[in-house]
């Protein structure tokens, strides 16, 4: 390995172009995955998320632009590339009627060095269905198989489409769980999701793109508080006029947002002071508009896709 690679961050996405029919699914999109983080990709669906993540793992060849990963050319270099990183997809990965364990021990088999196939299948919970064909497996069965197959052969980095998608609570915790775990042993985790707890509970930076696109970037932090920006929902009884946002946002003066979320609620973003609360107040006075319900809350991310987008993410 040349030293340039020894040191580049884990993923290197730069100007990627990929496109369907002549639709671009991926749209120019450049991004920068550090190692030893916990990095989410977060889109609504149909972003682009998964055809990035399969020209990461070099499924897919880039139309435009290049993809480096861990510094090498995840098609050129794809011998050398394979035992170093592990794949989560979002469906399938096994044969249909291999057991589950079965299935891990030999993909284990074909690894140097891997985790012991018993301590993966207690941790992610899959002791009771060791023996049950692939096929019968519950969804959320196949998901967390699916997870131990991506990491058993200890990868430096593992992509993770999608990992928690039809999970119950609890399985989604030892997900969740699993993966911090990795990123204390210094495993790099690339995850796609649109679950914005995740998100916000697991990455240490976020992207999050929208048609191909990259729309912002940073950690759950700098994105959901920058400014000190939290939110206000304000829901009533009637619909709004159809004048009322850029009223409100007149009434609020420079420093607060109003995004419709529907035509009985609007987002307010911005400082969540006592003086906003007071002019949004004396504003639904003035409209003859009956407040329902005024929540303050934290700034989430899925405020900052709708501000940026004027679409909700889910
Ligand atoms: N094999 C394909 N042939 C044609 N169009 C495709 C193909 N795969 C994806 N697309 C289209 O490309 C766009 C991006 O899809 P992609 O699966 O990468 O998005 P995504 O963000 O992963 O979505 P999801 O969250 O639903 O998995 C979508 O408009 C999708 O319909």
């Amino acid at each position: 390995m040349s030293s340039v690679a020894a040191f580049a961050p884990a993923v290197v996405i730069d100007d990627l172009v990929m496109t369907y029919d002549g639709v671009r699914a991926v749209d120019g999109l450049s991004l920068t995955v550090e190692r030893g983080s916990i990095t989410a990709v977060l889109g609504p669906n149909g972003a682009g998320k998964t055809t990035t993540l399969e020209t990461c793992e070099g499924y897919r060849t880039p139309q435009g632009g290049q993809v480096r990963v861990l510094g090498l050319d995840p098609r050129r270099d794809r011998q050398a590339l394979l035992p170093r990183i592990g794949v989560m997809l979002q469906s399938g990965g096994a044969w249909s009627g291999v057991r589950a364990e079965e299935m891990l021990r030999h993909v284990a088999s074909l690894h140097a060095h891997p985790l012991p196939v018993p301590l993966l299948v207690e941790r992610l919970g899959l002791a009771d269905c060791g023996r049950t064909p692939y096929r019968r497996l519950s969804g959320g069965q196949q998901q967390r198989l699916a997870l131990a197959l991506a990491v058993v052969g200890r990868p430096e980095l593992v992509f993770v489409d999608e990992p928690t998608a039809g999970m119950d609570p609890a399985a989604r915790r030892t997900t969740w769980e699993l993966l911090e775990e990795l990123r204390a042993d210094g495993v790099t985790v690339v995850l796609t999701t649109h679950y914005l707890e995740e998100a916000e509970r697991l990455a240490d930076h976020v992207h999050i793109i929208d048609r191909g696109r990259l729309i912002a970037s940073g950690s759950p932090f700098e994105l959901t508080r920058a400014g000190g920006a939290t939110s206000i929902r304000l829901v009533v009884t009637e619909p709004f006029p159809a004048s009322a946002p850029e009223s409100l946002r007149a009434a609020l003066g420079d420093g607060s947002e109003v995004t419709t979320l529907n035509p009985q609620s609007l987002l307010i973003t911005g400082p969540a002071d006592s003086t906003t609360l007071a002019t949004v107040s004396a504003w639904c006075e003035q409209h003859g508009v009956l407040p329902e319900s005024l929540s303050l809350g934290r700034h989430t991310l899925e405020d900052v896709f709708l501000q940026l987008t004027g679409r909700e993410l889910q």
